[in-house]
């Protein structure tokens, strides 16, 4: 098996003096997706954004590659995508802007290339309107355009499918089962009924990695 890219161990997180989860361990591995569950207020998007970096109020030991991340933040940082549950784009902004705007600080993508990945998310017509004028679930797809261009080996994907039509679930799933089959690792929040081959799940409020 690959080494993990992503490594918990013992994780700790409290909240407003209620404990969400302890002793929490697990690895990120490549060619994986791994699914994060539990009830409303369990802790994933919590979770979530302490892989991320995003949040600082846990204990325990978090290793990228093998060494602490914390020693390797700028690695960490390069080969993460984190997209959290809003879907961050800014409504006076077109698709085409949002999506150049979701992808700065990488590689300067073509034109082409956005537009093609807005496309693959079904805004074929719509990449110039300002993204006000679009339904909560094209806005969602807005941000999940931004998997079409990723090459980051780590995703971490906070409830993706909120507002998206059946058809766009299924799409959604085979780009992370896609992703995994070419090596990617992909960790997903979701309350929808995700069942992908091989898939880890990490169960909050009932404790367990399975
Ligand atoms: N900004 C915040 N400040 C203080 N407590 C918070 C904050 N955000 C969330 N919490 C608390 O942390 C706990 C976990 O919240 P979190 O959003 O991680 O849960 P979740 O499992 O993702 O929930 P959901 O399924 O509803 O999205 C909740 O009890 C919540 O009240």
């Amino acid at each position: 098996m690959s080494e993990p890219l992503l490594q918990a161990v013992d994780l700790q997180c409290e909240r407003d003096e209620r404990l969400l989860f302890r002793d929490l361990s697990f690895s990120i591995v490549p060619g994986t997706v791994t699914r994060v569950e539990g009830p409303n207020g369990s802790g994933k998007t919590t979770l979530l954004r302490i892989l991320a970096g995003l949040n600082d109020a846990w204990s325990g030991q978090i290793l990228w590659c093998g060494a602490p991340r914390s020693a390797s933040r700028e690695a960490f940082l390069r080969n993460t995508l984190y997209l959290g549950h809003r879907p961050g784009i800014k409504a006076l902004l077109t698709p085409v802007e949002n999506l150049r705007a979701l992808t700065a600080g990488r590689r300067p993508l073509p034109e082409k290339v956005l537009r093609q990945a807005l496309a693959g998310t079904g805004l074929a017509g719509f990449e110039d309107v300002p993204c006000r004028t679009l339904s909560a679930g094209q806005q969602r797809r807005v941000a999940l355009a931004r998997l079409l261009v990723a090459d980051e080996p780590l995703w971490l994907l906070d409830e993706v499918f909120t507002a998206i039509d059946v058809e766009g679930v299924s799409a959604i799933e085979s780009l992370l089962q896609q992703r995994a089959a070419e090596g990617g690792a992909v960790v997903v929040t979701t309350h929808h009924e995700l069942q992908l081959p091989g898939m880890q799940r990490i169960t909050l409020g009932e404790g367990g990695v399975s």
